[in-house]
C-alpha cells in the first residue's frame, strides 16, 4: 500500500524504514531535506495516487498547522492520520474540519519509542471503522508480531486518549521504580544496587520493560553519576491529570509523580521554605541559612 508520512524525526524516520520493510510505498516529507524523499507536501501528494493517506508523526505543537497545510493539497477521499502525541480534545476539531473538506480522519496514539523498528509500534486507534479498515495493512505492518498491540479504541479522539492513560500510567511506573532506586541506594544494607534491578528482570512480579530500561541505564552508569534528575514532561501527564480532576478521579499515583517531575526542576522548594519558616515561627525550630 502507497503511504505519505510526514516528520521523519527519531518516530517518523523508523516507522518509515519498517514500513518499507514490510513492502509498503512510502513517501516521506521532512523539513529537513536530507531526510525528505520529496521538496514540498504538494509533491507528496502528487506522488501518491488517490485515494491517499498521509500519516503526520510531528510535535504535538505543530501537528494543526501541519494538518491544515496537507488538507490543502489533498481532496475528497483522502485520510489524515495523526500519529503524534496530540491532545484527545484536539481531535474532534480536527476531524470536523476535515470533514467539511472531505477527507478522513484518525488519531493513533502509538508507543513504542526509539525501539518500535525493531519490536514493533503499539497502536491505540480512534476513527470511523470504514477509515480504520482502510487503514489496516499499514497498521498490521507497524504493531508488534505478536497476538497483541493493536487496539481500534473507538470514534475519533480515543487513540489519543488512551495514548494519554498509557502515559500517564508511564509517568506512575516510572516513578515507583525511581522510588524502589533511591530507598536501595539510601540503603546501609544493600551494596549492589544494579544487581537487585537486574535480578527482578526475570521471575518477579514487577518484571517489565521499563524494569529492562532501567536496569540498561544502570549497565551503562551504575550510579547514574553523569545525569542530573531534572525531569521534563511533554503534557501527556498534565491532560491525564486534567482528564482526572474533571471527571473526578482519585489519580494519586500519577498525579504524584508528575508533581514529582515538577520538583525536580527546583533548586530550592519555596514550599519547604515557608514550611521551615513556620516551624521557626511557632516552635523556635532550627532552620538552616543558605
Ligand atoms: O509517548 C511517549 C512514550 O510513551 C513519549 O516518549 C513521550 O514524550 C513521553 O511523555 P513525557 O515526555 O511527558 O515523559
Amino acid at each position: 500500500m502507497q503511504l505519505g508520512l510526514v516528520g521523519l524525526g527519531r518516530m517518523g524516520g523508523n516507522m518509515r524504514e519498517r514500513l518499507r520493510a514490510a513492502g509498503h510505498e512510502v513517501v516521506g516529507f521532512d523539513h529537513n531535506a536530507e531526510l525528505s524523499d520529496v521538496a514540498s507536501l504538494a509533491e507528496l501528494a502528487e506522488k501518491l495516487e488517490a485515494p491517499r493517506a498521509v500519516w503526520v508523526m510531528v510535535p504535538a505543537g505543530v501537528t494543526d498547522a501541519t494538518i491544515d497545510e496537507l488538507a490543502d493539497v489533498l481532496g475528497a477521499g483522502d485520510i489524515i492520520i495523526d500519529g503524534g502525541n496530540s491532545r484527545f480534545s484536539d481531535d474532534a476539531p480536527r476531524a470536523e474540519r476535515l470533514n467539511d473538506r472531505g477527507i478522513g480522519y484518525i488519531d493513533v496514539g502509538v508507543s513504542g519509542g526509539v525501539w518500535g523498528r525493531q519490536n514493533g509500534y503499539a497502536l491505540m486507534v480512534g476513527g470511523a471503522q470504514e477509515h480504520v479498515e482502510r487503514l489496516m495493512p499499514i497498521f498490521e505492518a507497524l504493531k508488534p508480531a505478536g497476538e497483541f498491540g493493536f487496539v481500534h479504541a473507538g470514534p475519533v479522539g480515543a487513540g489519543h486518549y488512551a495514548k494519554m492513560v498509557h502515559n500517564g500510567i508511564e509517568y506512575g511506573l516510572m516513578h515507583a521504580y525511581a522510588e524502589g532506586y533511591e530507598l536501595l541506594t539510601a540503603s546501609e544494607l544493600v551494596t549492589n544496587v544494579p544487581g537487585v534491578f537486574k535480578s527482578w528482570r526475570e521471575g518477579t512480579v514487577v518484571r517489565s520493560w521499563l524494569l529492562d530500561l532501567l536496569d540498561r541505564a544502570l549497565d551503562e552508569d551504575p550510579e547514574l553519576a553523569e545525569l542530573s534528575g531534572y525531569t521534563e514532561d511533554t503534557g501527556e501527564g498534565r491532560w491525564t491529570v486534567d482528564e482526572a480532576v474533571r471527571l473526578a478521579v482519585p489519580l494519586n499515583v500519577i498525579t504524584a509523580s508528575l508533581f514529582a517531575r515538577f520538583a525536580s526542576r527546583q533548586d530550592d522548594s519555596p514550599a519547604m521554605k515557608a514550611v521551615a519558616a513556620l516551624r521557626q515561627q511557632f516552635g523556635g525550630h532550627a532552620v538552616r541559612k543558605r
